[in-house]
């Protein structure tokens, strides 16, 4: 067997990244936990990103986790919005744990929420030199929902306006997982859902799926470690400008490299010395292509792709070149310049990368750069691009090229272009990925940018990841719930609103069922309860969580409305019975016999409702005031009369019920997940 080339051991030294995507619902959690559960002996870390003000996810998750410390969780926020920083101090995150554990993490599954734009998640693996160092994008997995695809596709969005989720996740995923095909209707519904997809993405592999039964679910190996990813793919049929994504040019930190120095205050990882370490190594960076990348001879971490390549070097300050840097080009010029003071340090023939000469390397940019050779040092800054094994750096060069070019020929300046690229070990590279024989990362990254730089060396507006119409709310309540209460708050709120509340989920405490901890599902007006894999812990406190996600939620309503679902003790000398064949609760006063299906007592004085908080209720909600004793109560001759009446006639019990409805099929208790 050949050995590997050396771009391909690089590549092969970088932790793989599965970024798990699909819209609110899909399945992505529940794909999440069969790959935790099936992935053998190799180590998987998670990091989460929940849309909702409530991470019920994680708790769903970290029951599959041999370890908790293997998930990290990035709560309350869009991680292609506000949380793309967090991304790489997530990363970070991970690093330093596994490094305190002495174990290596095999792989990492990033799971976007629902309504998380794929682009910028994955661009960030290629802008961010720290990243691109140590990380490779494997694949982008989007699963689909295949009952409410199409709802989801005809959102009412404009194709010009702002992005529609559930298309961009198709189209940048490598695999799909037709989901929930046991939902879908008859073989016309589901031809109908593939051929929207095929329309949307035509090159991606679809696997039909049922991932809630265990039969139903693709091989474990069509997953992970598949290296499906493609720049090219991307540049050339889903978006030219991906590499060009939206945070260039808007002051956004979010794309900077790690400092160049350890004064740099964007990538201060707080609070723990082993993010610092990451910091200070990051800082002293220790290698050519990403002088923001920790040392490779740092212990627990891996060597940076183009040390493999190129020389290391002692420092990776930035150079003191002539040609002013754009954030971008800091890396790729730090890099080129550490090369550039190496090789000065071991002076002419003194064993640098290019040997000796009198003149500027001609394979460094910024060699060439600092003795003002413009010419020399856009030749070399493309030849390096080419031959750079990640694509942020390839990036970075070519536009340091382009900047080069620019500075001697004006703006109109293009990239030069030779046929074909000397590379490492004497590979030659052409200029067509599809040329290429080894049909490698690096041609293809390559000839990906210049490819865009000449068709559209202008970006584009930025379209807009537009959520301001969705919101979630999160309501934590102690205290067990009232099974039937709860069934009936649900049931009317989706009777009415299964059309603007995307997505519900919740695990609840419910009173009568002992440490069982119950997890609860829905995705419009589908719903299911059921119980989770572990009950209640014993040291752990049974708080009622659940998220709504959707359009125009009314908040207060639905915290008000999940008040009232806790369930409190009856005043003494009260009893509750289940009617049998609509399961409401109806209430007998044993002394006097007096009976009614209103409850005795409505006070909630253990409830604490709270309304965003993540972790910890902050907030109680004013409690109201209410007759501690049946007979103060306004139960009225007329509803104890309805309900003496509803003991002959069960329909009539309808005018007294909390909800004035009876439980549906599938309510609480009765249905499982
Ligand atoms: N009928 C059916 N239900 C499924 C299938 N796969 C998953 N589900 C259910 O769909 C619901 C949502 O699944 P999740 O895995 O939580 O979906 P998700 O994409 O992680 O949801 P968000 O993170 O909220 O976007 C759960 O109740 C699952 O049990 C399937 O193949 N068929």
């Amino acid at each position: 067997m050949a050995a590997p080339k050396s771009s391909d051991h690089a590549a092969h030294q970088k932790t793989p990244v599965t970024i798990l995507t699909g819209f609110l619902g899909a399945g992505k959690t529940t794909l999440l936990n069969y790959i935790l559960k099936a992935k053998g002996s190799r180590s998987i870390a998670v990091i989460e990103n929940e849309f909702g003000e409530v991470n019920i996810d994680s708790a769903l998750v970290a029951d599959n986790l041999l370890a908790k410390e293997d998930l990290v969780s990035l709560e309350n926020g869009c991680v292609c919005c506000s949380l793309r920083k967090d991304i790489v101090k997530a990363f970070a995150e991970i690093e330093r744990r596994s490094r305190h554990q002495g174990k290596r993490v095999d792989a990492i599954v990033l799971e976007t929420t629902g309504l998380a734009d794929p682009a910028p998640v994955a661009f960030t693996f290629f802008a961010n030199p720290w990243l691109a160092s140590r990380y490779r994008l494997d694949s982008i997995i989007c699963v689909v929902d295949a009952r409410y695809l199409m709802q989801h596709l005809e959102d009412g969005k404009h194709p010009e306006g702002p992005i529609n989720e559930a298309v961009q996740q198709i189209a940048f995923a490598d695999l799909i997982l037709l989901n929930k095909v046991d939902l879908v209707a008859d073989e016309d519904a589901k031809r109908q859902v593939l051929s929207a997809i095929k329309r949307i993405n035509n090159s991606a592999r679809i696997i039909e799926c049922q991932l809630n039964q265990e039969t139903g679910r693709p091989p474990m190996e069509t997953l992970l470690f598949n290296n499906l990813f493609s720049v090219n793919r991307v540049l050339e049929q889903v978006d030219p400008q991906f590499l060009d994504s939206d945070s260039d040019d808007d002051g956004d930190d979010d794309q900077l490299p790690p400092p160049q120095s350890a004064a740099s205050p964007e990538w201060q990882l707080p609070g723990h010395q082993a993010d610092r370490d990451i910091m200070d190594r990051t800082a002293s960076g220790a290698h050519a292509s990403s002088s923001a990348g920790p040392s490779a001879s740092a212990p627990g971490t891996r060597p940076t792709s183009v040390t493999e390549a190129g020389a290391p070097v002692t420092t990776a300050a930035a150079p003191s070149t002539t040609l002013a840097a754009g954030r971008e080009d800091r890396a790729a010029l730090a890099a080129a310049a550490a090369a550039a003071r190496t090789e000065a340090q071991a002076g002419p023939g003194g064993g640098g990368a290019s040997g000796a000469g009198a003149g500027p390397d001609s394979s460094n940019p910024s060699a060439a750069a600092l003795i003002g050779d413009a010419d020399a040092a856009a030749g070399a800054a493309t030849t390096a691009a080419a031959a750079a094994s990640d694509a942020a750096t390839a990036r970075a060069l070519l536009k340091y090229q382009q900047r080069l070019s620019g500075h001697k020929h004006g703006r109109d300046g293009q990239p030069s272009s030779g046929g074909h690229h000397p590379h490492k070990g004497g590979h030659h590279h052409p200029h067509s990925a599809l040329e290429c024989e080894d049909n490698c990362e690096e041609c293809k990254v390559a000839v990906g940018m210049k490819a865009q730089a000449e068709r559209n060396p202008k970006r584009r507006a930025k379209r807009l990841h537009d959520l301001s119409d969705i919101s979630s709310v999160g309501i934590m309540a102690r205290g067990p719930l009232d099974e039937y209460r709860f069934n009936m708050y649900m049931r009317d709120l989706l009777a009415e609103k299964a059309q603007d509340i995307f997505r519900c989920k919740g695990v609840l405490s419910v009173h009568g069922y002992g440490s069982t901890k119950f997890v609860f599902q829905g995705v419009h007006e589908t719903i299911c309860y059921g119980p989770a894999e572990q009950p209640w812990r014993p040291d752990e406190a049974p708080v009622n969580q659940v998220v709504f996600i959707g359009r125009g939620l009314d908040r207060k309503a639905l915290i008000e409305g999940f008040r009232t679902c806790v369930w409190v003790p009856l005043p003494d000398g009260w009893d509750e019975f289940r009617d049998p064949a609509t399961k409401q609760p109806y209430y007998v006063h044993r002394a006097s016999g007096e009976k009614t299906w209103t409850r005795p007592e409505f006070a909630c004085p253990r409830v604490v409702a709270t309304q965003g908080a993540t972790m910890q209720p902050s907030k109680l909600l004013p409690r109201r005031q209410h007759p501690q004793h049946p007979q103060e109560q306004a139960v009225g001759a007329a509803a104890a009369g309805a309900a003496q009446q509803q003991q002959q006639d069960p329909a009539a019990a309808l005018a007294v019920t909390p909800a004035g409805t009876v439980p549906s099929a599938g309510a609480l208790g009765t249905a499982s997940n």
